[in-house]
Parts: C-alpha cells; structure tokens; sequence
C-alpha cells in the first residue's frame, strides 16, 4: 500500500446532490446535499433503508456517476476533474456478477484484473498467488468460478478489489444473500483489511455487522444524512431510556415493575430480565433498590445500533437530527 500522505480525510463530500431525470413525470432527487467525511483508516458504514441514496453515494465516490452539484475528494482529489488519480486508490466490491468471470477460473480473474490495473505478468502472477492464499480460495484457484459458493464468489470479489493494494476500500451490501458462517468469515477478511490502516466505507443493511466493523457510522434517509456517529455514541445521544439488566426472582421483579421509575420490564433470551428506566437520573434509585434487595447480578445497557436505527430512519423523515 502505497505511503499515507498528510492527514487529509479519506473521504470528504460537501452538499453532495444527485438526481436522476426521468422520461415522464417528475425526476428522483437521489442524494439531497450530503456531507460526509471520513478519516484515513477509519471503517466508516453507510446504513439507510432501500432507496436511501447509498448506492448513488458510493457510485459518486467511485467516480463512475457525477453529482448534479456539491463536490468531494478522495485522500485530496477532487471526484469530478482528478478522477484518475482517484481510482487506483480505490478497491470497488458492489454486489452482483459485475467484475468476475465466471466462466473463468479465480486464478485466471485476478491475473486479468491484475493486466487491467497495469501490473506486469510476473508481479500479476505473485499477487494472484497471493490474493488466493488470504482469500481462502488457493485449493479451489484451478475450477471455474461458476462452480463456486456464493461465500467463495464473494471472497474473490473482495481479492479483485484488493489486486491494486488500494488505500480506500468502497463495499456496497458485501455479505448479501450469504449464510452465516460466509458472512462472518468475509467480515473477519473486512476486519483483517481495515486492521492494516486502509479506509473502509461500508454500505450495509446489516447493522450488526455495522456495529462489529464500524468506527463511525453515516446513516442516510431520503437522501439526506440523518446521523453521523460512532455507533456507541449515536447510542448514548439518542437513549432516552438507560436500561438495567438484572437477574432476580419474580416476586422482586414485581416490586421493581411497581417503582415510578420504571417503564417496562421484559424477558430477555437469556432469562434475564431488562428493566427499562424513564429517564437516566432515575437509573441509580433503581439500581440501589435492586441492589438493597440482594441481586448481584446486574448491569446498565445502551439500545444497540439496530434499535437506534429504528429510531431514527423509521421515526419519521425529520431532517438532520444529529449531524456532525
Ligand atoms: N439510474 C437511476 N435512474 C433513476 N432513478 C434512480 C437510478 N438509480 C437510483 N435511482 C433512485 O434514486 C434513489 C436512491 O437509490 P439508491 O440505489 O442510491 O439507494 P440505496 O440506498 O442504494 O438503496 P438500496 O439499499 O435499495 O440499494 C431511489 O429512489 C432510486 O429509485
């Protein structure tokens, strides 16, 4: 990877917007003036609802799509006249068949992809090797790729894009449509990759996984940026109810249900029991009182990332409730 230059963000756009006309009727307003910035070696996620704007986004940042207005660069370059410079930095892994032979086998796509980025035969042939080493895909190297498991395609996407060594990696939705167990090994490869100081943005419905990888997240609605956090953060600005975990017998769980205090309390999988508190001063007269009737076994939690983005994209289509 080639040296890091200055400390400019990865990624920034200013009042990004992009519409797409249409033949008849009114166009779509895709993006919506989005600004975003993402530092340098920073695991960024682009989390919205379908039709959000997250494709158009990434798409920009490629530079294969050109905003209506606004502008943004990648590590300095400006996505609209330097898009050369910009795109042997980047490693692009969208969805789909797009980029990947299947007829070929993956040892013979990644020496192509290597041709196409300008590298000569021999270091074509040592990356490939090498690619399919950390891709888990060397035993498998000599069979055609339509012979593959989705998880295995989805591998080699992800090796094609780092053919180049590129400093900012740009996944659109990469573990789509795989089981379990693909899914984690790719995000264990993701983690791998952002863990050698590559910038990473993210585009993902799966918020789980947003909030395993993910330093800072970007979440878009209507194409608008409604928050820009770490998800942990996002969690704390946003937690109206502080939410204690407690084991105890039903009789005391009765006495709790009956404070003020108290809004809910639920069954959690694990059999425990989460009590839900109105507001955060309130959270300490809850948990003395917990704690004065004996249980020791109890813990104060924030709402993860998928109810924060409940909260926020489904609540309504309010403008932005927690910009950077
Ligand atoms: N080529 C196009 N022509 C017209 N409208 C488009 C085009 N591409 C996207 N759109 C519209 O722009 C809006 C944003 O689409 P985009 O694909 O960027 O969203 P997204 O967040 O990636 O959605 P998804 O999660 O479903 O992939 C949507 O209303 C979509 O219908």
């Amino acid at each position: 990877m080639p040296a890091l230059s200055g400390n400019q963000p990865a990624v920034e756009t200013h009042d990004l917007r992009r519409e797409y006309r249409a033949r008849r009727g009114a166009g779509v307003t895709a993006l919506d003036g989005v600004s975003i910035e993402v530092a340098q070696g920073e695991v960024h996620g682009l989390l919205g609802p379908n039709g959000a704007g997250k494709s158009t986004l990434m798409k920009i940042l490629s530079t294969v799509l050109l905003p209506t207005a606004g502008s943004g660069r990648v590590l300095g370059h400006d996505l609209a006249t330097e898009y050369r410079r910009i795109r042997p930095l980047l490693g692009i892994v969208f969805g789909g068949e797009r980029g990947v032979y299947p007829r070929l086998t993956a040892r013979q796509n990644l020496r192509y992809w290597a041709a196409l980025y300008g590298l000569s035969t021999a270091a074509g042939r040592s990356r490939t090797e090498e690619l399919l080493d950390e891709f888990g895909l060397a035993e498998r190297a000599g069979d055609r790729v339509e012979t593959y498991s989705v998880g295995m395609r989805q591998r080699l996407h992800l090796a094609r894009g780092m053919v180049a060594d590129p400093r900012v990696l740009l996944l659109d939705e990469p573990t789509n449509g795989l089981d379990p167990l693909a899914a984690r090994q790719l995000r264990e490869l993701i983690g791998r990759l952002a863990g050698e100081g590559r910038t990473v943005l993210l585009a993902t419905h799966d918020l789980d996984e947003a909030e395993l990888l993910c330093d800072r997240v970007t979440m878009i609605n209507n194409g608008r940026v409604v928050a820009a956090e770490a998800p942990k953060t996002l969690a704390r600005l946003l937690s109206r109810q502080e939410r204690i975990r407690v084991r105890a017998d039903p009789a005391l769980l009765d006495q709790v249900r009956a404070l003020p205090e108290v809004t809910e309390v639920a069954a959690a999988d694990d059999g425990a029991a989460v009590v839900s508190v109105g507001s955060q001063e309130a959270v300490g007269r809850v948990l003395a009182f917990v704690v004065a009737a004996g249980v020791t076994e109890v813990r104060t939690e924030l709402p993860n990332l998928e109810e924060v983005y409940l909260r926020l994209v489904h609540r309504n289509d309010e403008r932005s409730v927690v910009a950077r």
